[in-house]
């Protein structure tokens, strides 16, 4: 006599490819109906019209989270092909017309279907700053030529405007906090320390900072939930291009036809103009008179002597507050860690001195024999490198260092909490992001509400949950099921 297995009966065959089909379909339907939607895209574009060049930036976020929950990465960049709209003040129309082929380019990058919605800003740095501060009608005159240019855009154009540079320096700390993912979830925040060709900021929260003293330089924010008190300072006539010029002036206040710079390397000659070295409102009162028209620019390569000509940039005499960084203002006790980007990066990348493990002791014997090799085989070791840029690591190399050790107080040991950086997680550290968040509302001021349970584990229960009501339905009707009792079938 053979036993049939009870399972193998019709009532229970039944049953068991219903239950199945029940489970697959509640499983199906409950995936689909909470499945994440297809990933549709929207866009932004900030145009940085910095001093020395201006670069445009495309931020794309998933469309269906721009309620403040979704991740704003940058898909794109471009620079303008030429020197900051500033440069344009004897020929205004030109700063609008250089955007052109960026603008084409950014058609191209964002779908034309999102063309109309995408908000399209325009930011001026120090550069305008200082042409705002030496001829207002003048920067007026390159602000409507770029206005002009951009309201063309099939874009969603917001507006062309000066940024001041606490905002500069605020949105710099935003971007970097933003992008790594310190704000969402209220870690410890970063510095940032900006340096640009005409301005440097500098920002961080230092719990010895509540913006009781020199409330001028805190700037308040609620983002996630959370409150910062952000201390920040923009020093224009800082930027690197525009320390170089006080630098030189220093040097040349008598106007002589030669002038031998530790700072330039032996053996680089270069014949300048007065005309051009004084054309800033940062040095301009400065101008020597009688002077020729042109003088020998030649280097002497002494690291030492050129830590020397680069502090008399700064002025460390005077503070009213607590403490000071320099030309008295005020800077409370550093806070770490700090992310350096722009100049910093593009200078200390240059010099491979990125890597801040390297002692303070060691990046000044290396900066010390950078700057006394030879102009002929610095040019003949970087053939691609822009002459203007070689002519000035010397001298951009010690900028930094001093403005970070006798500047901002730096010691060695807090040196290493600096970390140079070009982009985090593929965007590009600077102030564009933190601006367009900012004018997007893309941070919202209070956590935002999250669902209790991610995607994966909401599907993982409902099988879970499925399998079980379907067991504990055979159990229910086992008394149906034949010979379930101990009787065995007879065949
Ligand atoms: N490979 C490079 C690229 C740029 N630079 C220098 O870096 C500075 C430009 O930094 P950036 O942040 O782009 O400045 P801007 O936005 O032009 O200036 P600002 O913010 O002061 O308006 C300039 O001095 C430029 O000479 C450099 O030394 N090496």
């Amino acid at each position: 006599m053979k036993e049939k297995n009870p399972w193998h009966t019709p009532v229970t065959i039944i049953i068991t490819v219903i239950g199945v089909i029940a489970i697959v379909a509640l499983v199906t339907v409950a995936v689909l109906q909470n499945m994440p939607l297809l990933q549709k895209y929207k866009y932004g574009i900030v145009l940085d019209a910095g001093s020395s060049h201006t670069s445009l930036y495309i931020y794309e976020w998933p469309a269906e989270k721009d309620n403040n929950t979704g991740r704003v990465e940058q898909k794109h960049s471009c620079t303008v092909d030429g020197p900051g709209i500033s440069s344009y003040a004897s020929a205004p129309p030109k700063a609008g017309e250089s955007l052109r082929a960026c603008m084409r380019e950014a058609e191209e990058w964002v779908p034309k279907k999102r063309h109309h919605e995408t908000p399209l800003y325009l930011g001026a740095t120090a550069g305008m700053r200082l042409l705002d501060m030496e001829n207002k009608v003048v920067s007026d005159k390159v602000f409507e030529a770029v206005k002009g240019a951009l309201e063309k855009s099939p874009f969603s154009y917001q507006g062309a405007r000066l940024l001041k540079g606490q905002e500069e320096g605020a949105f710099g700390w935003v971007t970097v906090n933003y992008l790594d993912d310190r704000l969402k979830q209220g870690l410890e925040t970063t510095g940032a320390l900006d340096l640009g060709g005409a301005s440097t900021q500098i920002s961080f929260v230092s719990d010895n900072y509540d913006g009781s003293e020199s409330p001028s330089n805190s700037v308040t924010f609620r983002l996630y939930g959370n409150d910062y008190t952000l201390y920040t300072h923009s020093f224009l006539c800082y930027g690197k291009d525009q320390a170089q010029r006080i630098r030189l002036a220093e040097h040349t206040q008598s106007g002589p036809k030669i002038v031998a710079d530790p700072c330039s390397h032996p053996g680089y000659s270069e014949t300048k103009k007065y005309s051009v070295l004084y054309d800033s409102p940062c040095v301009s009162d400065r101008k020597p008179q009688g002077a020729p028209e042109t003088f020998d620019h030649t280097g002497t390569g002494n690291f030492q002597e050129c830590q020397e000509v680069v502090k008399k940039v700064f002025n460390f005499t005077k503070c009213k507050y607590s403490q000071c960084s320099f030309n008295g203002v005020f800077q409370p006790i550093l806070q770490g860690p700090f992310g350096a980007f722009s100049a910093y990066y593009f200078v200390m990348d240059f010099l491979n001195l990125t890597d801040t493990s390297i002692t303070l002791e060691d990046v000044k014997e290396k900066l010390k024999l950078y700057c006394a090799t030879p102009w002929s085989q610095i040019v003949q070791q970087h053939p691609k490198t822009k002459p203007k840029y070689l002519a000035e690591y010397c001298f951009s190399g010690t900028y930094i260092l001093t403005l970070l050790i006798d500047g901002y107080n730096f010691t060695s040991v807090s040196y290493s909490d600096i970390r140079f950086i070009k982009k985090i997680k593929g965007s590009d550290a600077g102030w564009t992001l933190g601006y367009m968040l900012n004018l997007t509302n893309m941070i919202p001021a209070e956590a935002p509400d999250t669902p209790p349970l991610p995607y994966a584990g909401y599907v993982s229960i409902v099988t879970i949950i499925a399998v079980l009501i379907f067991i504990l339905f055979l159990v229910s009707v086992r008394p149906l099921w034949p010979h379930c009792s101990k009787q065995q079938q007879i065949v």
